[in-house]
């Protein structure tokens, strides 16, 4: 048994959709159909998600989204009327999408998370409708019904345990299951989204809630590149790489799977595909335990952007017993999760995402860390970046470092901060964001320049 999923690229027109049925046709072994919401059908289209969260912003700021609705199930509509399918399905995701906006509205956080999983909902609905139509044995199934139950922070919801009791029944379904990914309920019955990207989570906890034999992640390109191919030309393509890789890579901004979703694939040891709707043919890439590395100690170079730099210098820093401690509950007590604290011996740097700090939150941690830790400085700095050099063969490899600090320098980029995993799987450098594409760029030179268009 298989798990496909088809992102946005996949079902974001007819054209997309009638793919997708041949691809689920031409193999019986793909038994549950996980699909996301409509996503651009060219660089200039909006994602419905996008649509949908405009949507539910302004009814929540004005009560009135009147046109928003209508862009939302234009989308339907013109997918529908193409694929022939029975006119009630629109009525359906119309009164569907006007119920939503009717309820929860005393809790932003419930309400926003309905409105957003619309988008997979009535998708799965009319993809269902339409495989049928084309004689296909296929059933949509609501992930209440299903028991995918998850925890109930909006937005961010994580798989319960005792979810997959349930999931396993799944086995018995007869026919072809279509799933909307992105979302599942609380044990109160509540709907919770995944982060964005979640229908990859989605895929994952069902590839292991049934104990499929594969998970594949269909998606708009043939491989995963080894860097990302908006910033560099054709990059050559990953054929096998470990579920550490792709973790480490996708967190780093491979936005082609989601690194959260690599998590129930890797417990249950369910081999990922990630492969191409527009080109199914091509063996596309296999995220697997184990691979053997020959020819390259590093697999790919990826950067994420929008991280602050909490900077603390107090003299004789390393000699006072339990200042991380005191510096990292002044975080927490802000709910402030980092990333990385590379930190020297009168100084240490707190790394976290730019996304979570207010100004406020920004003057009362500096206020603390000066009034309670005592520090002669301490400041914040935005706007960095993360460029991540990925790779198995990295941790037996002598030198990794010394290429990329090198080839960084050669490209005139400063790095404000550098840090070694220690599982030596990834080396992190800290470079200011209007630098990091280039910092991509002289990194791959580097490591892949001389290769052949593959890594096997
Ligand atoms: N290393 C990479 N390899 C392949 N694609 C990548 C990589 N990094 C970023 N991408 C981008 O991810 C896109 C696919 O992800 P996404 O847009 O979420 O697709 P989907 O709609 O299938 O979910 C690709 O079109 C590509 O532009
Ligand atoms: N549609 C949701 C969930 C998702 O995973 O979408 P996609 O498969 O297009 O990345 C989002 O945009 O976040």
């Amino acid at each position: 048994m298989k798990v496909a999923k088809f992102g946005g690229s996949s079902v974001a027109s007819a054209e997309q959709i009638r793919k997708v049925a041949a691809i689920i046709s031409e193999d019986h072994d793909r038994k549950i159909v996980v699909v996301s919401a409509p996503g651009k059908r060219d660089k200039n289209d909006s994602k419905v998600t996008d649509l949908l969260i405009e949507l539910g912003e302004l009814s929540l700021a004005t009560g009135e989204a009147e046109s928003e609705l209508q862009a939302v199930l234009e989308r339907y509509r013109s997918i529908a009327e193409e694929l022939k399918i029975d006119g009630d399905i629109i009525t359906l995701i119309e009164t569907d999408l006007r119920e939503r906006l009717a309820t929860n509205r005393h809790n932003p956080g419930v309400f926003m998370d309905s409105i957003k999983a619309s988008g997979e909902d009535n998708n799965a609905k009319l993809i269902a409708a339409y495989l049928k139509s084309t004689g296909l044995n296929a059933t949509y199934l609501n992930p209440k019904d299903a028991g995918l139950l998850v925890s109930d922070e909006p937005g961010n919801a994580q798989v319960l345990p005792e979810a997959y009791d349930q999931l396993i029944k799944l086995r018995d379904h007869e026919g072809v299951i279509v799933f909307p990914g992105f979302f599942g309920y609380s044990p109160e019955g509540t709907l919770v989204t995944f982060p964005r990207g979640g229908s990859d989570i989605t895929g994952a906890i069902l590839a292991a809630g049934i104990q499929a034999e594969l998970y594949e992640n269909f998606t708009d390109v043939d491989s995963v590149y080894a860097a990302n191919p908006n910033v560099v030309n054709e990059p050559v393509e990953i054929k096998r790489m470990t579920y550490r890789e792709m973790r480490e890579l996708s967190y780093a901004g491979f936005s082609v799977f989601h690194d959260e979703a690599l998590i129930p694939a890797f417990r249950k040891g369910i081999p990922v595909c990630v492969k191409n709707t527009n080109n199914p043919s091509t063996s596309g890439t296999m995220i697997i335990a184990e691979r053997e590395y020959f020819f390259n100690p590093v697999i790919g170079i990826a950067a994420d952007d929008g991280f602050s730099t909490i900077y603390v210098r107090k003299y004789l820093m390393n000699r006072e017993v339990g200042f991380g401690r005191r510096l990292l509950q002044i975080l927490e007590d802000e709910g402030l999760s980092y990333e990385h604290i590379p930190s020297g011996i009168d100084d240490t740097s707190v790394i976290l995402r730019e996304h979570q700090l207010t100004d406020e939150m920004q003057e009362r941690i500096i206020d603390r860390i000066k009034n309670e830790l005592h520090a002669d400085d301490v400041y914040i700095e935005k706007d960095f970046s993360m460029v991540m050099i990925v790779g198995e063969g990295m941790h037996n490899t002598v030198g990794v470092s010394a290429r990329a600090t090198a080839a960084l320098a050669r490209a005139h980029v400063n790095i404000e901060m550098i840090n070694q995993g220690s599982s030596e799987v990834s080396l992190v450098l800290g470079v200011h964001q209007e630098d990091a594409d280039r910092a991509v760029q002289a990194l791959y030179e580097e490591f892949f320049g001389a290769s052949d268009g593959t890594i096997q």
